[in-house]
């Protein structure tokens, strides 16, 4: 049997980029996706916008639910204070590995933790298993029905506090209305769109930021 996307993706990242050098990483799956084969990484474009808001609230604990590859685990991890840590959950065992490949060529392994499992069943044990008491930013970019669940498990699980950021991937395309609609109704939470575009395309995307208030 030939080779998977991620696989391809993986070889794309040891072929061109500099190992320990999370820069050349990002850019490498980039050039890759952009040129050779598409994959549904947050992208470049959105990327911009991804690390724009990390800068801005520097979490120390950060969650992000949906690794795939772990493009997105590169962008985060790389821009997070020396102490801070970001856990990633994948379900999908073939693409945790791949991740892990990919996120230790860029020498973040010490400061991510992907944990293999369904988000559903592992929210709930963060306290116990990580010790963390809430998470100060969640990127949220994994099935895209998972998103309003999980916001409410997390509330349910006291895993958000006063300012903890979520940041949602493609509330556009494919789309999250039911998430929209949850985050933008709801006085717990104040909630902005940035528009971008679908990562590698010209078709519309963005990104929704939603600050919990308590
Ligand atoms: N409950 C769960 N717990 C743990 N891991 C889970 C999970 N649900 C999904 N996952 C994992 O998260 C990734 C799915 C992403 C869905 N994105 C997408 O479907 C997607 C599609 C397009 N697109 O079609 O253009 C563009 C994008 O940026 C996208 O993120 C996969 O790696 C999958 O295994
Ligand atoms: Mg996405």
């Amino acid at each position: 049997t030939g080779s998977s996307r991620p696989q391809r993706m993986l070889k794309a990242v040891q072929k061109n980029a500099t190992k320990g050098d999370p820069k050349s990483v990002i850019s490498a799956i980039d050039y890759y996706c952009r040129h050779k084969e598409w994959a549904m990484n947050v992208g470049d474009d959105k990327g911009l916008i991804l690390d724009s808001v990390l800068t801005e609230v520097n979490p120390s604990t950060a969650l992000e639910l949906g690794t795939y590859c772990g493009y997105s685990s590169v962008r985060i991890a790389r821009l997070l204070s020396p102490d801070s840590k970001l856990i990633t959950i994948e379900f999908n065992p073939a693409f945790a590995a791949i991740a892990r490949q990919i996120i230790a060529y860029a020498g973040l392994q010490d400061k991510v933790i992907l944990v293999e499992g369904a988000s559903g069943d592992l929210i709930p044990k963060m306290k116990e298993r990580f010790g963390i008491k809430s998470f100060d930013f969640v990127f949220l970019d994994h099935w895209k029905d998972r998103y309003v669940p999980d916001t409410k498990l997390l509330e349910d699980c006291g895993l958000l506090k006063k300012g903890t950021v979520l940041l949602a991937d493609n509330v556009i395309c494919p789309g999250a209305p039911e998430y929209l609609k949850y985050v933008r109704n709801n006085p717990r939470y104040e909630s902005r769109y940035y528009p971008s575009n679908l990562e590698y395309t010209k078709v519309e995307d963005g990104l929704e930021k939603s600050v919990f208030l308590e």
